[in-house]
């Protein structure tokens, strides 16, 4: 039997978490317990990969890391790993593959976040950095995702739904008050862009709203509306001032997860390939001494640090 320990750190404050969720973050109020993501109430979608993960397990030697290639994740992560001793050195920025001298037989992998997810999925990665809701909406609460640390403190989010201020939606605040309107109907549901299709049904689902008919669009969804190709979106907020600008409002009830960056594994790189667990100990470690240096803990008198002990 092996025996993992991860020290644990407790968000301040602790991140608010919808019900669909089990964030870690969520389950105590003072001390966040990192365990495997699990947010899935409907079967996956995701293939979860069985014996050729494991033949991949052993075909390689060394670890792998994967951060995000671009994007607005992509600096903020490469600063971190800087301010943590762990400078990412990369020959030039086309190419995807990179070194942290003080970490050896790891390899960087520099990739789209939400390819991140899904090779830690297909084990080709073991390591990882992106957004929660990243996680949340690839992962599909599969198991084999270990969130090792859910609090990195940068890449604020919270993924929302927003409904026009004007027309039919004027007086219409929260989502309880969305699902009693009586338009929506099997022949005239609520039409909701969004990006996150896997996330959006099932929050609908677990909140009533019943004729809901989902469109998904790469960006710019705050003009759907306007556009009268939707009557509501769900999309990630952090200031508020697109919507704002688009004369979208937020309702009560309405957040389904928030999100930053986390550092999540694969559990069967963490239990089956060697030297995943100790370098995972190291980075985690070194985020830990950071974050403590910059003083977010001492908001939290409460807050100890916690062994989470998982036994697998
Ligand atoms: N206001 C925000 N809007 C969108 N993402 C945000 C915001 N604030 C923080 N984030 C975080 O940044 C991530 C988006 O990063 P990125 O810019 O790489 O996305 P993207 O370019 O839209 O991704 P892709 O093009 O691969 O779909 C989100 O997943 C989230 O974790
Ligand atoms: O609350 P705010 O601070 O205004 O941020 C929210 C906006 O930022 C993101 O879009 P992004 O800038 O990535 O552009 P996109 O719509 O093309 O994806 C997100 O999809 C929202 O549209």
């Amino acid at each position: 039997m092996l025996q993992l320990s991860f020290y644990q750190q407790c968000p301040s404050p602790p991140i608010p978490s919808p019900s669909l969720f089990s964030s870690p973050s969520s389950s105590c109020p003072y001390v966040s317990l990192k365990s495997t993501v699990s947010c899935c109430l409907s079967p996956s979608p995701v293939t979860v990969v069985d014996g050729s993960a494991d033949r991949r397990i052993s075909e390689r030697n060394e670890i792998r890391l994967g951060l995000p290639s671009k994007g607005r994740m992509a600096s903020d992560t490469l600063d971190l790993l800087k301010d943590c001793q762990l400078s990412v050195r990369q020959v030039n920025p086309r190419q995807y593959v990179a070194q942290i001298p003080q970490l050896s037989n790891l390899e960087v992998w520099f990739q789209r976040p939400k390819d991140i997810v899904r090779k830690l999925l297909s084990g080709d990665l073991d390591l990882g950095i992106v957004g929660f809701d990243i996680v949340s909406e690839y992962g599909q609460g599969n198991e084999d995702l270990v969130l090792v640390h859910d609090a990195l403190e940068y890449g604020e989010c919270r993924l929302s739904i927003a409904i026009p201020k004007y027309g039919i939606f004027e007086n219409i605040n929260s989502v309880r008050e969305l699902a009693q309107m009586h338009q929506w109907t099997v022949e005239k549901p609520l039409r909701v862009a969004t990006g996150f299709t896997y996330l959006g049904p099932k929050f609908m689902k677990e909140n009533g709203l019943k004729h809901v008919a989902f469109s998904t669009a790469d960006g710019a969804l705050e003009a759907a509306p306007a556009m009268g190709i939707a009557d509501a979106i769900l999309d990630l907020v952090s200031s508020g001032t697109t919507l704002k600008e688009n004369n979208l409002k937020e309702i009560e009830g309405g957040v389904v997860l928030e999100s930053q960056a986390v550092l999540v594994a694969s559990k069967k790189s963490l239990t089956q390939r060697k030297g995943v667990l100790d370098t995972t100990h190291e980075i985690l470690e070194r985020l830990e001494a950071h974050l403590r240096a910059l003083g977010q803990f001492t908001v939290s008198v409460f807050c100890t640090y916690a062994m989470v002990v998982f036994f697998l």
